[in-house]
C-alpha cells in the first residue's frame, strides 16, 4: 500500500470553557487516509467530527497530537490552496451569478480570465446547471446552491475536498440526488473526500471507509469498511449488504 496521502497522529482537542473547565472534544484521534479514498466521518452531535475537519483544514490547532498531508503542514496545505472546503449552508454571494459565485477563488488566486471561464464552464458541466450560470443564488432550489458549492470548492483543482454535512439541511429526496451526484463527481475527479455526517445510510451508501466517532469524549470507536460494489446507484440502498452494513454501524453505537 502506498504512504497514506493524510495522517492523522494522536490528535486531541480540549476546549476550554466556563468556570475553568474543560470539553474533551477529541481525545486520541490516529486515522491513516489514502489518496483518493472516500471517508466519512460519522457520530452523534458532540462527538468532535466538525473539530476533525477543522483541523486537517488549519482552521483549528489541536492540543495535542499532528496531522500531515502529503508530508505538508495543514497550513501549508491551506496557504497553497490544495484543499476545498463545503459547509452545510453553502455560503453564496447574494449579489453575485452562480458563474461569479464559482469564479471567486480563481479571482483571488489571480487566475486569468479566459481559464477562469473555461473552468467555469467545465465545473457547470459537471453538477448538472449549465443552464444556471447566469442566475442569482436566490433563484436557486437548495440543492442547487449546495451544488454550486461544490463547484467552488474544486474550482482550484484541490488535492482534496472537505465535506461539514453538506445535505444535512436539505429534505430526504434531494439528499439521495445529491448523493448520487457526489458519487458521480467523485469518480470523474477522483479526489479524496472526508465527509462529515450523523447520517448513517448516507456514509454507508458514499464511503470506501466509515470512521465511527462517539462523544463525551470524542474518540474514534471504529472503522468500517463498505465493500458494496461501485459505481453506486440509489437502489442499492434496498440491497441485503447495504442493510447489513447500516445495522453493524447502528450496532458499534450500542453502549455508547
Ligand atoms: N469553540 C468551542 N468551545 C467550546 N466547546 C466547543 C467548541 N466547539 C465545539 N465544542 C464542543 O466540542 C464537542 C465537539 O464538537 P463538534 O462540533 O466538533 O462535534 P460534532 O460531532 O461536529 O457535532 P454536530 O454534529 O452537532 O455538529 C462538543 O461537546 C462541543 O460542544
Amino acid at each position: 500500500m502506498n504512504a497514506p496521502e493524510i495522517q492523522i497522529k494522536n490528535v486531541s482537542m480540549i476546549y476550554p470553557v466556563k468556570n475553568g473547565e474543560e470539553v474533551i472534544a477529541l481525545n486520541d484521534v490516529s486515522l491513516d487516509i489514502q489518496e483518493g479514498e472516500f471517508i466519512s466521518l460519522l457520530g452523534p452531535s458532540g462527538c468532535g467530527k466538525t473539530t476533525l475537519l477543522r483541523i486537517i483544514a488549519d482552521l483549528l490547532h489541536p492540543t495535542a497530537g499532528s496531522v500531515s498531508i502529503r508530508g505538508q503542514s495543514p497550513r501549508d496545505i491551506r496557504l497553497q490552496q490544495k484543499y476545498g472546503i463545503v459547509f452545510q449552508s453553502p455560503v453564496l454571494y447574494d449579489w453575485r451569478t452562480v458563474r461569479r459565485n464559482i469564479c471567486m477563488p480563481m479571482e483571488i488566486m489571480g487566475i486569468p480570465r479566459k481559464e477562469r471561464t473555461a473552468r467555469i464552464n467545465q465545473m457547470l458541466d459537471l453538477v448538472g446547471l449549465q443552464d444556471f450560470g447566469y442566475k442569482y443564488p436566490f433563484e436557486l432550489s437548495g440543492g442547487m446552491q449546495q451544488r454550486v458549492g461544490i463547484c467552488r470548492a474544486l474550482a482550484l483543482n484541490p488535492e482534496f475536498l472537505l465535506m461539514d454535512e453538506p445535505f444535512s439541511a436539505l429534505d430526504e429526496f434531494t439528499r439521495e440526488k445529491l448523493n448520487e451526484d457526489l458519487l458521480g463527481i467523485w469518480s470523474k475527479t477522483r479526489k479524496t473526500v472526508i465527509f462529515v455526517t450523523h447520517n448513517i445510510v448516507e456514509s454507508v451508501f458514499l464511503s470506501d471507509r466509515v470512521v465511527v466517532l462517539s462523544p463525551h469524549p470524542g474518540r474514534l470507536s471504529a472503522i468500517v469498511n463498505i465493500d458494496l460494489p461501485r459505481p453506486r446507484e440509489n437502489s442499492i440502498r434496498e440491497t441485503p449488504e447495504f442493510f447489513k452494513y447500516v445495522a453493524e454501524i447502528r450496532r458499534s453505537f450500542e453502549g455508547v
